[in-house]
């Protein structure tokens, strides 16, 4: 569905990207992971086209990112951005207009259901009733890919749950997500396939199930067999496992494989 190839970007001599890759599947919540400053939300401007890669090549449906294909793309931006003055009616226009597939019967069903007050300003929503609205109409696009950067920052448990509510039924109607977050509890609940981004670059991308088969934790003096080390995981050590599958070891969680990832060689 999305394929992103080698994709590079430097701002003022400085390398944020370099050759980020990674494949986004059909039906998939696929979580952008990573620390503060690694080039998540920079990796999502150059599939968006809100900024040129130096290099690489973006993907969507078979075809580079164009008017057409960005039709099929809807965003949600971390900083939630919303136009002065418009209220949430004017928005439900816009977008209806912008985009060919807009499902008027979600919106509707959507917007009754959130209780949201069209004739508000939506500048004036809470954080919450504002990302949440942002989620709906996103989704009301009937888009094929939706990418929302860290969706459930600053939200409350509720409108957190919501969010995540409104990603996993997307996903499950065939559409895909992109989902950018350092909520690794959160994302084990809902994402399905993953790339960790460190400074500016892809050091591990799968799906969760297939990380999990393909790692195990063990403890400090364990005898970790065949086997990379990757990381440190608290007080044991995240491997990733080859040749036949050892007995030892546990596991891992998925925040533990995140976490070994992060600390482990670069
Ligand atoms: N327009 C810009 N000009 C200069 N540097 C930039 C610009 N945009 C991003 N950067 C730098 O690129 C790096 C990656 O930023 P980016 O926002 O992509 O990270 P992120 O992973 O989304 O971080 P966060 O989780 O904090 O949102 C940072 O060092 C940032 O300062």
């Amino acid at each position: 569905m999305l394929s992103v190839r080698k994709i590079s970007k430097r701002f003022n001599n400085k390398q944020v990207l370099a050759d980020v890759s990674f494949d986004v599947k059909k039906g998939s919540i696929f979580a952008l992971i990573g620390p503060n400053g690694a080039g998540k939300t920079t990796t999502i401007r150059c599939i968006l086209k809100a900024i040129d890669a130096d290099s690489g090549i973006v993907e969507f449906m078979g075809e580079k990112i164009n008017a057409v294909t960005k039709q099929k793309i809807a965003a949600v931006s971390e900083d939630r951005q919303v136009f002065r003055n418009f209220t949430a009616y004017d928005y439900e226009r816009l977008y209806s207009s912008v985009y060919p597939q807009w499902d008027g019967e979600v919106f509707n069903r959507l917007v009754a259901k959130y209780n949201f007050d069209l004739s508000q300003r939506v500048e004036t929503y809470s954080i919450g009733m504002k990302t949440l609205f942002l989620v709906v109409l996103a989704i009301s696009t009937n888009a094929e890919l939706l990418i929302l950067d860290e969706p459930t920052q600053h939200l409350d448990p509720t409108v957190r749950y919501e969010v995540m509510r409104l990603i996993k039924e997307y996903a499950s109607s065939g559409k895909s997500c992109i989902v950018s977050s350092h909520e690794m509890f959160e994302l084990e609940e809902y994402a399905t396939e993953f790339a960790i981004i460190n400074a500016g670059k892809v050091i591990y991308t799968d799906s969760i199930d297939s990380a999990k088969e393909k790692h195990r934790v063990f403890r400090a003096g364990e005898s970790i067999g065949t086997g990379d080390i990757i990381g440190i995981v608290g007080d044991e050590i995240l491997v990733r496992v080859s040749g036949e599958v050892t007995e030892s070891g546990r596991f891992p969680k998925f925040q533990e494989i995140v976490v070994g990832y992060l600390t482990g060689k670069k």
